[in-house]
């Protein structure tokens, strides 16, 4: 049976990558999306608006909506503050295995709760199961559909407060314009636009933040 993508992907981080190094696992995952077999990583330039809207933020509690590889994960719980915890949500089984043992090779575990499942599941049960009051941060970057149904879901479970920060990857490529037009009409978000490009191309790419206003 032959390897996954992201199995080869897990497996050049395993072994060019420095164990307990979150910089240097983000590194060689660009490193072989650039030079070997593109995937949709979030990637260094967009990784690099994650960054700085992540500082900004200093968030307590994140959640990042799309595991994928762990990239992201690794890329934001580096950022985290001591005692600060990222929930990150990947509904796909064999990329939530891999996930979790890149999340653990970086060294960045304790940090990091992975939750496999639909998002539709778990945002309903993040306040009672994994007790969480509000979120200070929140990564969209899923299944383009599921980001303006989630962004509702997360008001409606209460769990966004005046200030907390959506940040929202591929609002060009391959798009999401009914998140675009529905937290750019709303009262309740204040939004700011980020072009750049989709991950080692040369495609447009953006990323969207929006602002809760409460
Ligand atoms: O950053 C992403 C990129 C793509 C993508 C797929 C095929 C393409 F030809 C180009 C881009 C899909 C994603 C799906 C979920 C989260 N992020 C994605
Ligand atoms: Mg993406």
């Amino acid at each position: 049976m032959n390897q996954s993508k992201e199995q080869r992907i897990l497996n050049f981080v395993l072994q060019n990558a420095v164990r307990g190094d979150p910089h240097s696992v983000v590194d060689t995952i660009d490193k072989y999306c650039s030079q070997k077999e593109w995937a949709m990583n979030v990637g260094d330039e967009k990784g690099k608006i994650l960054d700085k809207t992540v500082q900004e933020a200093n968030p307590s509690v994140a959640l990042e909506l799309g595991t994928y590889c762990g990239y992201s994960a690794v890329r934001i719980s580096r950022l985290l503050k001591a005692g600060a915890r990222l929930l990150t949500v990947e509904f796909n089984p064999e990329f939530a295995a891999i996930a979790k043992q890149m999340i653990e090779f970086a060294g960045v575990q304790d940090k990091v709760k992975l939750l496999e499942g639909p998002s539709e599941e778990i945002i309903p049960q993040l306040k009672k199961k994994y007790e969480v009051d509000t979120l200070d941060f929140v990564f969209l970057d899923h299944w383009k559909e599921r980001y303006t149904p989630d962004t509702i879901l997360l008001q409606e479970c209460n769990l966004l407060r005046k200030g907390s920060v959506l940040l929202a990857d591929n609002i060009i490529f391959p798009g999401a314009p009914d998140f675009v037009n529905y937290v750019r009409k709303s009262p309740h978000f204040q939004c700011t636009n980020y072009p750049s490009h989709l991950e080692y191309m040369q495609v447009e790419d953006a990323m969207e933040k929006a602002v809760f206003l409460g």
